[in-house]
């Protein structure tokens, strides 16, 4: 549960925005640790998602990833994030982002892919496009 700033109140991903001199993959295992105290030996490019608001100039290209274990610690509650297990059967996905009920099936799936979603505001999608992407091709 992202408990401040952009998406608060919904359900979502550890992340957050990639610094200088870091790669994609060492934020995405940064902002884990910070966000859950979860500190994982590796991580796996597993999709790539361009967001774009009607409200906001910015374009938002998010990489999902997997951490690969073995995983050291418990998940703990920070100042930004409240770590909840949910089966998979039982995931919220009408507190998340109306994308991710698009593409997280996939994730968990094992299912690479590349998506688009253009949102009206932060509550409204307007359009999507998903593609899945089969092992070996580039993201
Ligand atoms: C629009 N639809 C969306 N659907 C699903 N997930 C979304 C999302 N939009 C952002 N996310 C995720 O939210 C996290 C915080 O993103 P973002 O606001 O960039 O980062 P955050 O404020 O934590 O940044 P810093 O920690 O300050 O770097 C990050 O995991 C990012 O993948």
């Amino acid at each position: 549960m992202k408990k401040r700033g952009f998406g608060q109140g919904k359900w979502n991903g550890f992340g957050g925005k990639v610094e200088t001199d870091e790669t994609i993959k060492a934020a995405a295992l940064r902002e884990l640790e910070e966000e859950s105290c979860l500190k994982a030996s590796d991580a796996e490019l597993r999709g790539k998602i361009t967001f774009t608001f009607l409200t906001i100039p910015e374009v938002l290209k998010v990489h999902v990833f997997e951490a690969l274990g073995p995983i050291k610690g418990e998940p703990q509650e920070t100042e930004e994030m409240k770590p909840q297990w949910y089966a998979e059967s039982e995931i919220p996905y009408e507190k998340m982002w109306a994308d991710d009920k698009y593409w997280l099936p996939l994730f968990l799936e094992g299912t690479r892919f590349k998506a688009l979603f253009e949102f009206d505001d932060e509550s409204t999608l307007l359009r999507y496009d998903l593609d899945t992407v089969p092992e070996g091709e580039e993201l």
